[in-house]
């Protein structure tokens, strides 16, 4: 079974940084991989050619994309002390990320991705700089005010798929319900929603040690939208996956962009997914070269 990612240029955004030597065209389509997962309701042939609202496609969102930023990066350093010595490791990063967009920081290990997406998503404060979620500025707000942001509007999915192993699929998502103060009633139906937009409702009774990787993954990408959060932010989200389950990670990414309505920022090292992106930021030694 073939993927399909399917992107058009559009005047509003730069194209995105694609590996050496790929030529650009206006439409770039591209079989990202081949997978055989029939667990998988939302990746099948069927559902991609004749389900409009799943096709894997960035037309759909970039025609009525509202011009406001939902991030907005201004000069911002980051400073750690350590003792008597201070590590400098972001040096003025200026970024927007706008509603509906998969954005891909890119760069070196220790070239500082994963401190700016903390700050993105609030959970540690630039030296100076300003950030804003929408119109907040997260730069200003004590912890307490970032958290409350957090728990209601980000959602967090990490390499390591950070599930809790004695939960099964279905309470880790529920979990996150709980977190976010979602009225108990409403929660069979958000867990069977979410880990069907994933490929997985028929293993919601199945614990982490039960599932692959890919599916841990998904299962991860399930808990961490079910809040309804309106930004998702991914670190690394495909480095301990082969191609083929990183391919499924981003035509869930994909989907959950259209059907969700929520913007995607992630970092990776891996160079076969940016095309997938709608703009790819690189930082080298904490500064954007792109
Ligand atoms: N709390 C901290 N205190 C001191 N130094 C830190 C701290 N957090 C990160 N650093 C340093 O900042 C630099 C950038 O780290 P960061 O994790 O942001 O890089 P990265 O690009 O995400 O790397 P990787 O791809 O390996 O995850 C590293 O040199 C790291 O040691």
């Amino acid at each position: 079974m073939k993927l399909w990612f399917r992107k058009r240029s559009s005047p509003h955004e730069s194209a995105p940084q694609t590996t050496a030597n790929e030529p650009h065209t206006t439409h770039i389509e591209h079989t990202l991989s081949t997978i055989d997962d029939d667990s998988h309701p939302l990746i099948t042939d069927t559902s991609i050619e004749s389900t409009s609202s799943h096709v894997v496609t960035a037309d759909s969102k970039q025609t009525d994309q509202p011009s406001e930023p939902i991030l907005t990066v201004r000069e911002v350093h980051r400073i750690f002390e350590t003792g008597s010595a201070e590590i400098h490791v972001l040096k003025g990063i200026n970024m927007e990320v706008r509603p509906g967009q998969l954005v891909m920081l890119k760069g070196r290990s220790g070239s500082g991705k994963t401190t700016l997406l903390n700050m993105l998503g609030g959970l540690d404060l630039p030296s100076r700089g300003e950030i804003y979620f929408n119109k907040f500025p997260l730069h200003g707000w004590n912890d307490d005010e970032r958290t409350q942001l957090r728990r209601k509007e980000i959602g967090f999915v990490f390499q390591a798929f950070a599930l809790l192993p004695l939960l099964s699929a279905r309470e880790n998502v529920e979990l996150s319900l709980r977190m976010a103060s979602v009225p108990k009633e409403e929660w069979d139906d958000r867990v069977k929603h979410c880990l069907d937009l994933v490929g997985l409702s028929k293993r919601m009774n199945h614990r982490p040690f039960e599932l692959s990787g890919g599916e841990q993954q998904r299962v991860a990408i399930a808990k961490a939208i079910a809040h309804r959060p309106k930004l998702l932010l991914a670190d690394e989200p495909t480095a301990n996956l082969d191609s083929q389950m990183g391919a499924q990670v981003m035509s869930v990414f994909r989907n959950i962009i259209a059907t969700e309505n929520v913007t995607i920022c992630m970092t990776t090292h891996d160079l076969t997914i940016l095309e997938v992106a709608d703009h790819v930021y690189e930082m080298v030694d904490g500064k954007f070269i792109s």
